[in-house]
């Protein structure tokens, strides 16, 4: 992991107001580095980031990665990208009271995410801890689990 990230920020319906709070909050820090978001959050993220650029006048910009709405495929491709090595950590807040149309997606994504070692945070405070940690500036090396055992397992 370098130390310009590849940030993925995911959030459902109920906690997208929650999620712009704290990208308002973190912008500049989020600034430098490459944010990949499933659709719809993604839209929301690009307007609240360009508001507060806005606000404080500065001319610079963020790189944001779109891809489909959770429910449509955007919680797989995210998958996707973390079983290719594109994500080194990732915000997801998903929501906790209301069953999704696309529940095996997401418990899909929490899943793949778990099995690479990506650092993950589901609340604000998970957030909190992970954008102000020191390694954020550092490059971190993630270990993860050798799965050759596996792989060349008998299946005879
Ligand atoms: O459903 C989601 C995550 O499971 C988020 O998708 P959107 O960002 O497109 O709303």
């Amino acid at each position: 992991m370098k130390t310009h990230k590849n940030i993925a920020l995911v959030a459902h319906d109920n906690r997208k107001k929650d999620l712009m709070e704290w990208v308002r909050w973190n912008v500049e820090t989020l600034i430098p580095h490459h944010l990949i978001c499933t659709g719809t959050t993604g839209r929301l993220i690009e307007e609240t980031i360009h508001e507060q650029l806005l606000k404080t006048g500065k001319e610079t910009t963020i790189h944001i990665s779109k891809l489909k709405s959770g429910p449509l495929g955007g919680d797989q491709q995210m998958g996707a990208f973390i079983a290719d090595g594109k994500v080194d950590f990732m915000i997801f807040f998903w929501d906790p009271m209301m069953p999704q149309p696309h529940d095996v997606d997401v418990k899909a994504l929490l899943r793949i995410a778990v099995l690479y070692n990506i650092p993950t945070a589901c609340n604000r405070s998970t957030a909190d801890f992970m954008i102000s940690s020191p390694l954020m500036n550092e490059a971190y090396e993630r270990t993860i689990k050798d799965f050759s055992d596996y792989l060349n397992r008998d299946i005879s």
